[in-house]
């Protein structure tokens, strides 16, 4: 219709399924070319096949927020006030400020305490001393290492570490997992407002899995109470133990500084090198590139929306149109920036001198432009100590007379999860 890009036809009022896999997209991609649309009920998607095109609209103000959606308001207080706090779904001066106060305070973090590296390397030693537990017979790939990865955050942010015997834990993260595919439904209730007009509420909650959704944010805010009722009666404004004191403190006295993002970028970067100095691992660097370039875990990217009108490679963008970024798939397998894109080889990542290249034209496992991952530095510390540790310590193969380690992903709405029924043979190195 007009100027928009082309899209399927769908049915009247009702629209058609958005494209929630990469294999859609692929197929959309070469029907429609690198501009494409899909209706669903009152939302129109776009989606840019084209990383040139991504990299120049996504870095657009008129694309940093994220729909408004109801699919964000993910805690009761949130759904109560309308409107998603945090970081990931927020919009506006609250998106802004929550920001803001994370990467200062990963900056101050990374910066002289040296306290992430300790966490981590702490975290790490852990998790090679249950590795060594599972080695005797074939076994699924552990939970222990998802524990451990809540566990550096989680020591971060509110000084805990679970046990990874935990079951509280382990059972609410599996449920999390298993809900991730019933968070499209969800979603529902964005697409066709209508829906809450006409089907009674308790009925289109059980229907939609919204009742569901609200159990498991119930589950999570009860999990984390305790922790911020302990924070609230200890605090000391003085002495700040982690950043739960510190957004405490923050909401008690409203500070208001100005942090560039690069400043504190840069300032990880630098601690990272002196590791990679001291390690000089070029090889597990670029390895660690190419399994996120490999699997490009957030193949769509999370949601934007149009807060203006705009125009995309001569197409009109209407203002309130929902956009997903360039199909890190597409980019991340296009031959154009990647030679023998399906091969997996690390070396593409490393240069005729030896040296590592951080990133390259096509490369974006951390999305792009102003809402880009602002945990980046602090993921790729993580995954290079962990993934260090684990392959110096152990080797991990299919077992004997089954089918090889499948690199295929489990079909998860928008996730590259690795599968997760598959037996590993674990043997220590020593
Ligand atoms: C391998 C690990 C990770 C990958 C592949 C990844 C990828 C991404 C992607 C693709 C986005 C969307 C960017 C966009 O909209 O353009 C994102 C956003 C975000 N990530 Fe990550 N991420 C990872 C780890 C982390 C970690 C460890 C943290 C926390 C420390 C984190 C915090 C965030 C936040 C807060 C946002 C939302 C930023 C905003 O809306 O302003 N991520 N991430």
């Amino acid at each position: 219709k007009g100027n928009l890009p082309p899209g399927p036809m769908g049915i009247p009022f009702i629209g058609g399924a958005p494209y929630c896999f990469v294999d859609s997209c692929i197929k959309a991609k070469s029907k429609y070319g690198n501009i494409f649309m899909t209706k669903t009920g009152a939302t129109n998607i776009v989606y840019i096949c084209n990383y040139k095109t991504a990299k120049e609209a996504l870095s657009k103000l008129e694309l940093a927020d994220r729909p408004h959606w109801k699919l964000f308001n993910f805690f009761k207080e949130e759904r109560e006030k309308g409107r998603a706090g945090g970081i990931v779904g927020s919009n506006g001066s609250h998106w802004h400020h929550n920001r803001r106060f994370l990467l200062r305070h990963l900056r101050d973090l990374g910066m002289g305490k040296s306290k992430i590296e300790g966490i981590i390397l702490r975290e790490v030693e852990n998790l090679v001393e249950e590795f060594k537990k599972l080695t005797k017979e074939p076994s699924l790939f552990p939970f222990s290492a998802n524990i451990s990865i809540l566990n550096i955050i989680w020591q971060l942010v509110a000084s805990h570490r679970y046990n990874f015997e935990d079951e509280e834990v382990e059972n609410f993260m599996r449920k999390m997992g298993q809900l991730q595919n019933e968070f499209l439904f969800v979603g529902l209730q964005d697409f066709f407002p209508i829906l809450n007009y006409i089907i009674p509420k308790p009925i289109l909650k059980f229907i939609l899995g919204i009742t569901k959704f609200e159990k498991a944010s119930q589950e999570f805010y009860d999990l984390m109470k305790p922790f911020i009722n302990e924070h609230l009666k200890m605090l000391d404004p003085s002495n700040p133990r982690d950043l739960m004191d510190d957004y405490l403190i923050e909401m008690t006295e409203g500070k208001s500084e100005d942090y560039s993002h690069f400043s504190i970028t840069a300032v990880l970067t630098l601690k990272l090198k002196v590791y990679y100095r001291i390690y000089s691992l070029v090889y597990l660097d670029a390895t660690i590139n190419e399994v996120q370039r490999h699997c490009s875990l957030v193949p769509l990217g999370i949601f934007r929306c149009a807060t203006d009108d705009l125009k995309l490679e001569g197409y009109d963008i209407p203002k309130g149109t929902v956009v997903l970024s360039s199909l890190a798939a597409l980019s991340h397998r296009d031959r154009t920036y990647f030679k023998d894109p399906d091969e997996f080889d690390p070396s593409r990542f490393i240069d005729e001198n030896g040296k590592y290249i951080p990133t390259c034209d096509g490369f974006q496992a951390f999305g792009i432009g102003k809402r880009q991952c602002l945990g980046e530095q602090f993921a790729r510390m993580e995954l290079y100590f962990i993934i260090g540790a684990l392959l110096q310590n152990f080797t991990f193969s299919a077992p004997e007379g089954e089918n090889p380690i499948s690199l295929e992903p489990q079909r998860v709405p928008n996730m590259n999860y690795p599968k997760a029924d598959q037996k590993f043979v674990i043997k220590y190195r020593n």
